[in-house]
This record gives structure tokens, C-alpha cells and sequence, in this order.
């Protein structure tokens, strides 16, 4: 059983949003910032939330900001950015474009570590979702050398930590749905109004 003092909550809050045009961050579902629907599903489970993100707009939500080290290189740079600022051995580390998540799946991820594993990670509809994860801050290194070889692909990050999946059933496929077009966009509020 992991405890409250011992996770931080990590929203990444960087990139282009080149496919959508617009920060992420600031769409908003129903009145509210993407963003907010990852703090709000975080705040039950962490003790303190870094925000990760060269954008100056968010620290209007009363959160630590931080810059990422190394500058466009991705994910892989956004969470090594945030486990170096953690004070907490564990981690959930969360993307801002996904406002159905829930304070129940992240439970979930809690729920399942172990003595080994060192990332757990959401699996929706066969799909592995690293930036619902929780990841123990000692993996900060192994992303670290990865940057430095200018590997930016997460998946091979993840490869060479100790894994595992914690596979959602269909009732919360919805939760982990992520926005990065306008057709996305308009998908999520069909589901959010349905
Ligand atoms: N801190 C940080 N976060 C990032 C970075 N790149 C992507 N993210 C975040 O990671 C999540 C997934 O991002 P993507 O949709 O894959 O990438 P994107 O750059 O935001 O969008 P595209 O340009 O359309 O690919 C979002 O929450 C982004 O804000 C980065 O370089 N630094």
C-alpha cells in the first residue's frame, strides 16, 4: 500500500499540439480546462503536482511550473523533467489532453505496484497509455541516457525499465481517451454529453 505523502502528481503540458493548433491544455469540456480534469482526478491520490511545461499560462492554476531540461525532445525529456523535481519515491504521471480520466483508474495503477515494477502503465482497448502511468522516481537516470543518445521514443524508454500493464476493462475504455485533433475533440464531448 502506497501511501498519499509518497506519490506526486507530473502533468505534462509541453509539445507543439500541432495536430490540434491550440495549447491542449486550455480546450475546454463543459466549462473547464483539459488540464484541470488531470489535477482534479490527481489531487485525491498525491501529495504535491508538478506541472511540466515552457507555456507561462499555467501557472495561472496555482501549481508548480517547471521548464523541461532538454527542449523538444518530447515525453520522454517532460517526465524526466518532472521525476528530477519529485521529492516522492513514486509518481503518477499524467498527459492534459485527456479530460474523461478518473481518480478510480489511477487508483487502479496504485493498486498494482510491486516490489519490481517500475513504471505501471494503463492498457485501454489493446493500447498502452505511458502518459497514464506511475513511475518510480529512481528510473530518472535510465531516461536521462536515453536523452543523451537523442532517443526520444518513449516506448523504447519503457522497454528498459521494469514494466507492467494494468489492462481497464470496458467500463473504463472512455476514461483514457486522449484529444489531439479536432475530430477527437468533438468525439470526447459526444461522450462527455451522452
Ligand atoms: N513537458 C513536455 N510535455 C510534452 C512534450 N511533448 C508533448 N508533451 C505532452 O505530452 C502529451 C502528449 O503529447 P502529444 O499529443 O503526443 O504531442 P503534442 O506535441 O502535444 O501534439 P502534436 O504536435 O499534435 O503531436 C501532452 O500532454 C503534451 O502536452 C514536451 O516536449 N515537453
Amino acid at each position: 500500500m502506497i501511501d498519499k505523502a509518497d506519490i506526486t502528481g507530473i502533468i505534462l503540458a509541453g509539445g507543439k499540439s500541432s495536430r490540434m493548433g491550440t495549447d491542449k491544455g486550455f480546450l475546454k469540456l463543459n466549462t473547464k480546462p483539459f488540464v484541470q480534469y488531470s489535477i482534479d482526478a490527481l489531487k485525491p491520490l498525491v501529495s504535491n503536482i508538478i506541472i511540466v511545461s515552457d507555456h507561462s499560462e499555467y501557472d495561472s492554476l496555482g501549481y508548480k511550473r517547471i521548464t523541461d531540461d532538454i527542449k523538444e525532445a518530447g515525453p520522454v525529456s517532460g517526465i524526466y523533467s518532472g521525476l528530477k523535481a519529485s521529492e516522492t519515491t513514486y509518481n503518477l504521471v499524467l498527459s492534459c489532453d485527456i479530460p474523461l480520466i478518473t481518480t478510480i483508474v489511477l487508483q487502479k495503477l496504485i493498486d498494482a505496484a510491486d516490489e519490481d515494477s517500475e513504471i505501471i502503465q494503463a492498457e485501454s482497448n489493446g493500447k498502452t497509455m505511458p502518459l497514464i502511468a506511475l513511475y518510480k522516481s529512481n528510473i530518472r537516470d535510465t531516461f536521462k541516457s536515453f536523452l543523451e543518445q537523442d532517443e526520444r521514443r518513449l516506448r523504447i524508454a519503457i522497454k528498459a525499465c521494469k514494466h507492467k500493464n494494468v489492462v481497464l476493462d470496458e467500463t473504463h475504455q472512455n476514461a483514457t481517451l486522449n484529444v489531439n485533433t479536432k475530430e477527437e475533440l468533438k468525439h470526447i464531448e459526444d461522450v462527455y454529453n451522452h
